[in-house]
């Protein structure tokens, strides 16, 4: 019998005019056909050379699903008691995943300031690990979604960027295997909104790790991109939509012709500030063993390394420096921040 499960109910949208970045929309229904595909991939193409971000509805997924899905979320933070949580925690450094919960102020910040996110991560092999006993009776559909997001969303999207970029289409399909050994997982971030430690940046600009990243649009408004003008704008939230960019694997695999798009995520505006911010992501990454050695020639990319690591070298040494290691600044103004993870250049930005 699977439990009664507790609505999430979200922040009402914000009132508030931010400096929006208007991103642009991929209509999911129409990749069914070739010419839909063929037009698609256009459109992926120039969104992401303009803004490494693009927006994608009509995914599949009604309305209900997906809010049962934000509910499901929410479990491992308000179903599971602080006493329990511990016996979850991921093994950060020993195993460099993030499988399990992440807690809060494991992650530096700056000047002494520790984030206030708590992330629980599931493998899309949801049998990978044991979970709290509040989330096991939702694991069938955990599962489910987690195939959903592989081979619904992240399959099409990776045809319609091989397209984009003139290769066979299956050939990033062909590195993304749904049973093959890897990290792309679901990830249910919560912060809360009223913490003042945090001084208005939660989580610093950031290009994300995998190949691809799905994110299901919430209201909150916290998001910003990095725009080619050096300025931070605001994602809008897309009901019922997802926002999608590309990380690190896509951006070597592909010679930097889809870059990874540098992004950050702040205090809300004031009218949001008083309510939880309930994430849910699908985190997408190559099998394991995937060289990220670029599949093309651009000698225009400036190179960040000189031997290509695996996925799993890659995944693995970001997430075990992340937020944990003493940046070098490479900048006068402090602005830019580097380390070297896998024999890769990495750069952090404030
Ligand atoms: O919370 C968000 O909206 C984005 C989080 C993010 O960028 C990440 O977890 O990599
Ligand atoms: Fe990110």
């Amino acid at each position: 019998m699977i439990p009664e499960l507790n609505h999430y109910e979200h922040a009402a949208p914000t009132q508030v005019q931010l400096d929006w970045v208007d991103l642009p929309t991929v209509d999911l229904s129409l990749a069914a056909t070739r010419e839909g595909r063929e037009e698609l991939a256009r459109t992926l193409r120039a969104a992401m050379q303009e803004h490494g971000f693009f927006s994608v509805i009509n995914h599949g997924l009604t309305p209900e699903e997906a809010r049962r899905m934000f509910d499901i979320a929410d479990v491992p933070f308000s179903q599971v008691a602080e006493d329990v949580k511990v016996q979850y925690v991921a093994d950060i450094k020993g195993t460099g995943s993030y499988e399990g919960y992440k807690l809060r102020q494991y992650w530096h910040i700056s000047g002494g300031v520790r984030d206030q996110i708590e992330h629980y991560n599931v493998n899309r092999d949801v049998e990978k690990r044991e979970h709290p006993p509040a989330l096991q009776p939702f694991l069938p559909e955990i599962a489910r979604f987690a195939r959903f997001n592989h081979e619904r969303v992240l399959h099409a999207l990776l045809r319609l960027f091989a397209r984009g970029m003139g290769l066979p289409e299956e050939t990033f399909v062909d590195m993304h295997k749904f049973d093959a050994v890897g990290e792309t997982s679901g990830n249910y971030p919560r912060e809360d909104g009223d913490e003042e430690k945090t001084k208005s940046v939660w989580l610093k600009g950031h290009t994300d790790i995998g190949t691809v990243t799905i994110l299901w649009s919430q209201p909150v408004s916290a998001l910003q991109i990095l725009a080619k003008d050096g300025t931070w704008r605001w994602v809008r939230h897309v009901p019922n939509g997802l926002v999608i960019n590309a990380g690190d694997a896509l951006e070597f695999l592909s010679g930097g012709f889809y870059k990874a798009t540098i992004h950050r995520v702040v205090q809300p505006p004031e009218d949001q500030r008083k309510q939880t911010r309930l994430g849910l992501f699908y985190f997408c990454s190559t099998d394991d063993n995937v060289r990220l050695e670029p599949l093309v020639a651009n000698p225009e990319y400036e190179k960040r390394f000189e031997v290509a690591p695996t996925m799993e070298q890659w995944r693995k040494g970001v997430t075990r420096a992340y937020g944990r290691t003493k940046l070098i600044k490479q900048d006068e103004s402090g602005r830019i921040e580097k380390e070297t993870i896998a024999g890769v250049l990495v750069r952090h930005f404030n």
